[in-house]
């Protein structure tokens, strides 16, 4: 008998193990069972658990170390041979049939067959969806009074294309909406036939053997070393003020030395920079921990789901923020949240706070570091993170950064440095305010982009570029925005040093020609343009379902999404 690694799988047996509960996913054509791993991963099981059923090949290379991959091949316990057509995961909702014999899987390849001759009769230009969408396999075409189409020449040479795509007067659907929101996607971007998506996906991996010859990966140190002449100067300027009473001063450095730290403690979290999990984690837990009082732990959790899923209203962290934003109708649904595991209700705080988020959203903004320590605090103290495995011990030094932080912070700046309550008081509010720059460069990339989910066969590259746009600026002012302004080109290879991420997108926009894959990028200024106008979008949407509901209780009929 040959060795388990060797044995070709059929896609009935695959489907079989998943639906006996087994985590199974392929990786460069081979099939990996992973239970036994999950407790002990680092990256969590949630994201593991967005692979079962698919190829998971892109994602597991864009987000591990060579070393990781090396490790991987202990899990291998066999091949698939031939194109894999992906499953919609169980946490996406994705239901498997048990595997009773060779008779399932003659069944399985007539059932292909079918599918093949019948995917041939149709439009070859025209896509299908996939396992996600309900039984028909297309939405009707997207009525064009509906949509404004703008398209626009960046200050590069590539072309961004948008769409608006507005709600009929006087009624409200949300499935028409999502179908609407689908439609203008798969008009922009490239069809979801298997192979078309194949095809791009070998592309991408193409891209990244050039950008690796390249030595795109290699840190640039001394662009690490500017970074620690910043903050370094940031930190001594806000002592010196603080010791001469100048506390608004001071705590504007202070603000200003935080938000600039994060984006190194970002870096680390990805690996970014030695590109050794362990250095890089403690250097993480040292610049968000020990410095800002922050858990690079519970940041790498959330902000790791969120690389897999992005843009996801049901699973993507990073856009789940009720009672105070929606960036879609459909969290007017209260939507289960795989990510938090509760339904995110929409209540009468969203639907007090939601119509009008367009003019909250810087204010509230102001306020983001406070949270950041509320889901901190909850990530340690609930122990959230992995408790067994190579990961395990982060715990234990990151509550010990946040004893050194407060100690420091706490109360040696604010309660010995600062003599009384009120420039207490004002100090931590302007120095926490001062970070706000930081909040909105992080939802910059992602609010205003598409978050409709366009099926399993998508590919990695399609689905990040969809989802995520990028801040045209100055080189000069890149210090400022710390990479996020080149999200698309991380959310692509999220382990590039931040420093090589420029010249990186150079080879990214040649891809996206050679695809056809739009390119997102606006200004600093348009692009918070297109938040806002999004929002006010969603905004919009919110008042006229409010609206519906109301006559539909006067009529004394049921207002339900
Ligand atoms: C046999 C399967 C797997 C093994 C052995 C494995 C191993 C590891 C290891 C050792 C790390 C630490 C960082 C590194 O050295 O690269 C890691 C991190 C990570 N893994 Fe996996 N992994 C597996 C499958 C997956 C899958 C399917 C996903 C989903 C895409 C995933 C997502 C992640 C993420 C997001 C991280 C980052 C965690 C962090 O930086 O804290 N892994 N994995």
């Amino acid at each position: 008998m040959g060795k388990l690694s060797e044995r070709s799988l059929t896609r009935r047996q695959i489907e079989g193990m998943i639906a006996d509960g087994k985590a199974v996913f392929l990786y460069k054509g081979e099939v990996m069972s992973v239970n036994a791993w999950m407790p002990y991963h680092p990256g969590g099981d949630t994201a593991i658990k967005h692979m079962i059923g698919r190829d998971a090949t892109d994602e597991v290379f864009a987000l591990h170390s060579e070393d990781a991959k090396r490790r991987m091949k202990s899990y291998i316990i066999g091949k698939y041979d031939g194109a894999w057509e992906n499953f919609l995961p169980p946490i996406k909702g994705g239901v498997f049939r048990k595997y009773n014999g060779p008779e399932d899987d003659e069944e399985e390849r007539l059932r292909m067959r079918l599918d093949l001759d019948a995917a041939s009769d149709s439009t070859p230009s025209s896509p299908t969806l996939s396992a996600t969408s309900s039984s028909e396999d297309s939405f009707p075409l997207l009525d064009p009074s509906l949509r404004r189409r703008r398209v626009e020449s960046s200050s590069s040479s590539v072309t961004t294309v948008e769409d608006e795509t507005e709600v009929p007067p006087g009624h409200f659907d949300g499935d028409y909406l999502t179908r609407q929101y689908i439609e203008a996607d798969l008009a922009k971007y490239p069809s979801l036939q298997n192979a078309t998506q194949k095809e791009i996906a070998q592309k991408y991996r193409d891209l990244e053997v050039r950008i690796r010859a390249a030595g795109l990966y290699k840190c640039n140190y001394w662009a690490y070393a500017k970074e620690c002449t910043r903050y370094a100067f940031l930190f001594a300027s806000s002592m010196w003020c603080l010791r001469n009473g100048w506390y608004k001063t001071s705590a504007f450095f202070m603000g200003a030395f935080w938000h600039q730290l994060v984006f190194s403690a970002h870096d680390a979290g990805h690996m970014g920079i030695t590109h050794n999990f362990q250095v890089d984690t403690v250097l993480g837990i040292i610049i968000a921990n020990f410095l800002g009082g922050l858990s690079i732990g519970w940041w790498k959790r959330s902000h790791n789901v969120h690389h897999i899923v992005t843009n996801d209203p049901e699973h993507d962290p990073d856009i789940e923020h009720l009672p105070f934003f929606a960036v879609s109708h459909r969290f007017f649904g209260s939507i289960f949240s795989s990510y938090y595991q509760r339904y995110m209700p929409y209540d009468a705080f969203a639907r007090f706070f939601v119509p009008m988020q367009h003019y909250l959203y810087y204010p509230i903004l102001l306020f983001g570091r406070f949270n950041l320590y509320f889901l901190s605090f909850e990530y340690l103290f609930k122990g959230l993170g992995p408790r067994k495995g190579p990961a395990a011990w982060h715990r234990y030094l990151e509550l010990a950064g946040l004893v050194v932080f407060w100690y420091w912070f706490g109360y040696g700046v604010v309660y010995k440095g600062i003599p009384n309550g009120w420039d207490r008081f004002s100090f931590i509010m302007i120095s926490h305010m001062v970070t706000m720059p930081l909040h909105v460069q992080i939802t910059l990339s992602h609010f205003a982009m598409s978050t409709a989910d366009l099926g399993t066969t998508e590919s990695f590259a399609q689905r990040m570029l969809r989802t995520t746009m990028d801040v045209d600026c100055s080189e000069w002012l890149d210090w400022f925005h710390g990479g996020l302004h080149l999200q698309a080109i991380h959310h692509l290879f999220p382990r590039i040093p931040r420093h090589n991420l420029r010249p990186t997108q150079k080879l990214v926009m040649e891809f996206c020609k050679d695809v056809g894959i739009p390119y997102a990028i606006y200004g600093f200024y348009r692009g918070n343009e297109e938040i806002i106008g999004r929002l006010a979008e969603v905004a919009r949407q919110a008042k006229l379902l409010a609206e519906c509901q109301k006559v539909m209780q006067e009529k004394g009929e049921f207002g339900g999404f």
